[in-house]
């Protein structure tokens, strides 16, 4: 089921194209990982979806709902990398503040307490938390209209390694109960753990096609350059699942490596190379960025 539709979205700086228009859509219950160096546009995109940031052209559309819509806001929520709480205030106080904005019981903040887990010290003022008990509160804050969507903007950052895996398994919690995750971060470590579905942004583009299963290795397909279809359409022909990153392929379906080069020597593409890569993300964020 389709959650959030993005049609031709398009956002520049000057003469600095950020967002070329992007189209795509997010499914219930999935977990994307956006990955992108410093600048690349991700938190551009998610502040675009959200109509924080003005953008020259393009719909964003939750069930239908309007990114101009109020309501959009209750299946749209966001994470931001700036901590923006009051500290004076309790973590109560934040949730009971939202609660009553979006006309929600009381029975609404308990049921975010406990699966956040934040009882202990939901009473206390802000200004005692630490930086992932923050991190907590502000997640409860974010699924207390029980939205559609988390977009979620370096939510890692600044982190110990308790509570990266604290909030990693959060996450997944949340993911269980099918809500579509967006997370941006710059630790490819923490992302090849958490999901396999990876959007790479680059130069105004997004590269989606990437989804990369269980297996801990991945297989990088040379091919020449010069072959007369273009790589894409003659793969997308092949209904194997693949990531093109100019003449190479890059897939983790082990077991079928050899499919993938049978069809390509059907097709008469000379293949130059075909290696084996442990760190896949790794490997590709190298290969795609030119590392
Ligand atoms: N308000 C602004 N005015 C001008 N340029 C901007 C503005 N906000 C962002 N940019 C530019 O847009 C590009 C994308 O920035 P953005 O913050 O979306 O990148 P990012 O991928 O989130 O980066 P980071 O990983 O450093 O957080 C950058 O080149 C940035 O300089």
């Amino acid at each position: 089921m389709i959650v959030l539709k993005v049609d031709k979205l398009t956002k520049s700086y000057g003469k600095k194209h950020v967002l070329k228009d992007f189209s795509f859509e997010i499914n219930e219950g999935d977990l994307i990982g956006l990955v992108g160096p410093n600048g690349a546009g991700k938190s551009t995109l998610m502040r675009a979806i959200l109509s924080l940031e003005e953008v020259d052209g393009g719909e964003v559309t939750v069930k239908g709902i309007s990114n101009k819509n109020s309501d959009f806001f209750k299946h749209v929520t966001f994470l931001p990398s700036d901590n923006y709480l009051y500290t004076q205030l309790s973590g109560y106080d934040h949730l009971a503040f939202v609660a009553n904005i979006y006309k929600l019981g009381k029975y609404n903040i308990e049921e975010v307490i406990d699966l956040i887990g934040i009882r202990s010290y939901v009473n206390d003022s802000v200004k005692s938390y630490s930086y992932g008990m923050r991190q907590h509160l502000l997640i409860a804050l974010s699924i207390l209209t029980k939205p559609k969507l988390i977009l979620m903007d370096e939510p890692f950052n600044g982190l110990d390694p308790t509570s990266i895996i604290e909030l990693k398994q959060l996450i997944r919690t949340l993911h269980n109960q099918k809500i579509s995750i967006v997370v941006s971060t710059h630790s490819l470590d923490i992302l090849e753990d958490l999901t396999s579905t990876i959007w790479f942004i680059k130069e105004g583009e997004l590269t989606r096609n990437l989804n990369m299963n269980e297996s801990d290795s991945i297989y990088e397909i040379e091919v020449e350059d010069s072959i007369n279809l273009s790589l894409e359409s003659l793969m997308e022909d092949s209904h194997l699942s693949f990531t093109i990153i100019e003449n190479r392929i890059f897939t983790s379906e082990e077991e079928s490596i050899e499919n993938y080069l049978a069809y390509l020597l059907e097709n008469n593409v000379k293949i130059n190379s075909v290696n084996r890569s442990k760190k896949k993300l790794e490997e590709l964020y190298k290969s795609f960025y030119g590392v």
